[in-house]
């Protein structure tokens, strides 16, 4: 029996809008992030379906994001697990500097590498693989076993956390992750095999703005 994992990164934070390094911060969804979890959620809606366990960060953008989910699909109320395995990459050094500013201190190119690389972690901060050295055991040991025993699972996280689920779910490389961003409220909708594979992933909106 095959079961349902649905990703989703944040609506907009105030951080995002500001342009600031987030990681562990805890800033609080803007009115756009409310708007993007909004249809997130009316696009969720639409699919029909019905989840049985949702798990979310220790921060609250990502959690206020999954209840605007539950309200818009009705299922207020879902048992929730939080836990601070998922939660968004740890910025160290650079948490609250501006990235524009970052650019201009270190250069175009080196921020990028910070941002989007899979395996040079930020001053002081989690590299890709480091963030998902700790997701990775997370979703295996709490979230695979539920979706392999058909249950449907709503997982409401952030850019980074799920680029390195999403880098192992969709078999990326070094070189293509440096290139994915993942849109704020945009579902992704997977379906496994039994062996844990991707059988089918569908995008719930447009990532195509994402940076
Ligand atoms: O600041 C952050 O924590 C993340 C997500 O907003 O930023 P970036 O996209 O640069 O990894």
């Amino acid at each position: 029996m095959s079961g349902t994992l649905v990703l989703v990164r944040h609506g907009q934070s105030e951080w995002n809008l500001k342009n600031l390094f987030t990681g562990w911060r805890d800033p609080d969804l803007t009115e756009l992030g409310i708007e993007e979890a909004k249809t997130g959620g009316k696009a969720i809606a639409e699919t029909g379906i019905k989840f049985d366990i949702a798990f979310t960060s220790d921060l609250s953008r990502a959690q206020k994001t999954l209840t605007l989910i539950l309200d818009e699909i009705g299922q207020q109320g879902l048992e929730t697990i939080r836990d601070q395995a998922l939660n968004e990459r740890d910025y160290g050094d650079l948490s609250g500097l501006n990235k524009d500013d970052a650019r201009a201190k270190w250069g175009e190119e080196q921020v990028h590498i910070w941002r989007r690389s899979y395996d040079i972690p930020p001053p002081g901060g989690e590299s890709l693989r480091d963030t998902g050295a700790r997701v990775w055991p997370y979703y295996l040991t709490e979230i695979l076993p539920r979706v392999l025993r058909g249950e449907k699972v709503l997982v409401a996280a952030h850019g980074n956390s799920l680029r390195s689920l999403v880098m192992v779910l969709d078999k990326l490389t070094k070189e293509e992750i440096l290139k994915l961003n993942l849109a704020t409220g945009v579902p992704m909708v997977y379906t496994l095999n039994a062996d844990s594979t991707v059988k089918s992933k569908d995008v719930l909106g447009d990532m195509s703005g994402a940076h």
